[in-house]
């Protein structure tokens, strides 16, 4: 099985992405629009009010006069602070509610996903994109939109105050306006993938630490240890690249902005003075104008800065979107299967091309049937399990239910029929009650203590808090054994017309698995039990019993008519029973 990243969506459905997010809300969306442009205005009454101030005292005035003008000139400033106070607290509500739009589709997504393709991709990738990704475009939502917005106000209000002041002086502020721009799309058009080349690379390398602190113990046992630090130095001097790269485009960016700045400036006092030595525009003009570019240059590093924010941004969104863009496992094709017969006809498996692990398996199990499939370790039955239960395909040959193939099946569907039963017992966070209506959202309390006891599972009965017992960190921790019970207990909840338990017993000793497994039986009388069992006593009980060797069926039968027939499940037989 290869390792298959998932997807990224590209810019077309990133920039669709981002307008649905933001139309979902447009009433909090207009209303900080407006309350931003409110602030803009009011902050250009200062520089204004300062021109004004001095021309009047270059003429002559009161002092009164020049009171009035700097109190207006302290109440609009008061003015623009509360206008953007209420700006940033409107444009963070506003961020916090669409981030929980997007954290909700996520999960949706997410749980949308077929299970090979999780598998396939590595949870590192799913997680990097939960949980970094998502603060990433968190922090844009909440600070970086809301904040280029108000920058670009600004900066256009600014703008047309310079113009409205003199147009000549307001030539003089776009002086830097063609090197800013082309320096700003050569950020741009290279940002994007530095940024998402820094969010793979450090998916890497936290699937690269994960396995190795997840696999401690194995590293220290094999003496792995030399090995897994020369991995991990490759994947933090990948991950250390993709940085460098990103901050080479910020350390052309930044200094461009600096100039930027000083350039307008310098060419207003230049040719500002030499139009006002000629009577031109008064001292008070040339004062604002100059006063305005300064003001300029908040908004302008505003942008520019979050801009930056934007881009990582942007790449997360790529790449949250993306999980959206997973093709669904089997497109449906509405056929509805007549009748539960599991039909599996030659089919092949392969994890990496050209080494096929099941080679041409063909079965078929009745309904109500009980089949057990036992073999050496490597012949390919739990990969047969995989595909009954749909999570992967075969390569080549079909699995039909009722006649139709199992991939035509959708999910919920294929669900609904067959249920794979493995080791992995996950407890979820929440009470037992919450746990067990995961399988049947609508069963009562006594359906769910049937289902339990169906699995030999007693103790929940003598919990003081019965099924509100809060199971999982912090409340009650079921041991191996009871956590195998509550999914065989869920599976019993599900009712599905064919289980496939592989290794489902495993854990539990000898007689609580057999017990487990009678129970299970006896409550899914009539249905299909698919059991894929080291321990011969499954096969023993079973009407038919299949032996796996190599990737591909050898022997059929039952088990008193194989262990006559003195082939390999006969000896398996013997040396199990210490014959
Ligand atoms: N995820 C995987 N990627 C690549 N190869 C795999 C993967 N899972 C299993 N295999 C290989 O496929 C072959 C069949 O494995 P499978 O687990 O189906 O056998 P099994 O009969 O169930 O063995 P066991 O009884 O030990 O579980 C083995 O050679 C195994 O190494």
């Amino acid at each position: 099985m290869t390792s298959t990243r998932l997807p990224v969506a590209d810019r077309r459905d990133v920039r669709r992405a981002t307008w649905r997010l933001l139309s979902g809300d447009r009433r909090a969306l207009t209303t900080v629009l407006a309350l931003y442009c409110a602030a803009a205005a009011a902050g250009l009454a200062g520089p204004w009010i300062v021109g004004r101030i001095i021309d009047q005292v270059e003429s002559g005035t009161t002092t009164s006069t020049i009171d009035v003008l700097a109190a207006t000139a302290c109440a609009f400033v008061i003015t623009q602070v509360l206008f953007t106070r209420a700006a940033r607290y409107a444009g963070h509500r506003f961020g916090e509610r669409a981030l929980a739009r997007l954290r909700e589709r996520f999960l949706d997504d997410v749980l949308d996903l077929p299970v090979a393709t999780v598998e396939h991709a590595g949870t590192g990738d799913l997680m990097t994109r939960a949980s970094s990704d998502v603060a990433t475009v968190g922090n844009s939502a909440r600070d970086a939109l809301p904040e280029i917005f108000l920058g670009f106000v600004q900066m256009v209000f600014i703008a047309g105050a310079l113009f409205v002041l003199d147009p000549i002086l307001g030539l003089c502020a776009l002086i830097s306006l063609p090197a800013l721009t082309l320096v700003t799309r050569w950020y741009l058009r290279r940002a994007r993938d530095a940024y998402l080349a820094e969010g793979a690379a450090n998916t890497e390398l936290a699937e690269d630490l994960a396995a190795t602190a997840e696999g401690a113990r194995t590293v220290e046992i094999l003496r792995m240890r030399a090995g897994r630090i020369t991995g991990n130095d490759e994947r933090i001097g990948a991950a250390f690249a993709t940085r460098v790269r990103t901050l080479w485009l910020r350390s052309v960016l930044f200094p461009s902005i600096d100039i930027a700045h000083t350039l307008p400036v310098a060419a207003t006092l230049l040719i500002g003075g030499a139009l006002y030595l000629n009577d031109q525009v008064s001292l008070g003009t040339v004062a604002a104008a100059t006063l305005y570019l300064w003001q300029l240059v908040e908004p302008i590093n505003a942008v520019v800065m979050w801009i930056e924010a934007l881009q990582a941004g942007s790449a997360a969104f790529a790449r949250i979107e993306g999980v959206g863009k997973v093709p669904p496992a089997t497109p449906p094709s509405g056929r509805v299967p007549h009748g539960d017969l599991l039909d599996i006809d030659d089919v092949h498996y392969a994890y990496h091309a050209g080494h096929d692990v099941l080679r041409g398996v063909s079965l078929s199990v009745r309904p109500g049937e009980r089949l057990a499939i036992v073999g050496p370790s490597g012949a390919g039955k739990s990969t047969l399990g995989r595909l009954l239960a749909g999570i992967d395909a075969p390569s080549a040959g079909r699995i039909t239910i009722g006649g139709v193939d199992a991939t035509d099946l959708d999910a919920t569907e294929l669900r609904r029929r067959v249920a794979l039963v493995t080791q992995d017992h996950h407890i979820f966070l929440g009470t037992l009650r919450d746990n067990l209506a995961l399988a049947a959202p609508d069963a009562d309390d006594a359906r769910m203590f049937t289902a339990l006891e169906a699995v030999g599972a007693t103790w929940p009965a003598d919990l003081p808090a019965g099924l509100d017992t809060m199971l999982g960190s912090g409340g009650m921790q079921p041991d191996a054994s009871q956590s195998q019970q509550l999914a065989l207990a869920r599976l019993v909840l599900a009712d599905p017309h064919t289980l496939i338990l592989d290794e489902a017993t495993s854990m539990l000793d000898p007689r609580a698995a057999r017990d487990a497994e009678r129970s299970l039986a006896a409550v899914l009388e009539g249905r299909t039990v698919i059991a894929i069992a080291h321990r011969l006593h499954t096969a023993h009980d079973a009407d038919r019993v299949a032996v796996m060797e190599n990737g591909v069926v050898t022997e059929l039968g039952s088990h008193d008519e194989l262990a006559a027939a003195g082939g390999t499940y006969a000896s398996l037989w013997r040396s199990w029973h210490g014959g």
